[in-house]
């Protein structure tokens, strides 16, 4: 016999309109509040993760020399789109290490371990574009600027 697969969720943890979901703490009770933990959350990772600081600062001066080589508005907003990619990813990164360690705490686990590095590695293969982006959209004209500046 095949297993029973569910292809809706249990009325039990969908919340009615206008109520609370059940299984959580506490909910956002203003969309103003939602702002405020969501801004909490983009503290949090900069105030603990290195890598996060990295993103953020890389992003800051790839933008920053874009206007400077005064880049075109489309190719600054790829280069905005790119940094604020890497930086949702280190987010949600250090999201789901939290919760794996909120499951497991110190213990080893080949899942956890499992989890852990496929989310690196959707950071890593994110900063590799972004970075690749950068150099295709800012070398050229750093090459032009250096080339008009030769005697
Ligand atoms: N509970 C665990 N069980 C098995 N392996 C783990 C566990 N916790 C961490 N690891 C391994 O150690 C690595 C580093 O863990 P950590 O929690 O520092 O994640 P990280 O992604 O490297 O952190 P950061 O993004 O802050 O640099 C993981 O990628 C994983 O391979």
């Amino acid at each position: 016999m095949s297993p029973k697969v569910l292809v809706s969720y249990p009325s039990k943890v969908i919340p009615r309109p206008g109520v609370s979901r059940r299984s959580s703490y506490q909910v956002a009770a203003s969309l103003w509040a939602s702002f405020r933990y969501a801004w909490a959350g983009v503290q949090y990772a900069f105030t603990t993760q290195r890598n996060f600081r990295i993103h953020t600062l890389v992003g800051a001066i790839a933008i920053t020399l874009g206007s400077t080589l005064q880049l075109t508005l489309a190719e600054l907003a790829i280069i905005v789109v790119t940094t604020a990619l890497v930086m949702a990813m280190e987010l949600m990164n250090t999201a789901l290490e939290s919760v794996v360690d909120l499951t497991i705490d110190t213990h080893y686990h080949e899942l956890a371990k499992v989890a852990k590095d496929c989310a690196a590695g959707a950071v890593f293969i994110c900063a590799m574009v972004a970075l690749v982006v950068a150099a295709l959209l800012l070398v050229p004209p750093v090459l032009k600027l250096f080339l008009a500046l030769m005697p």
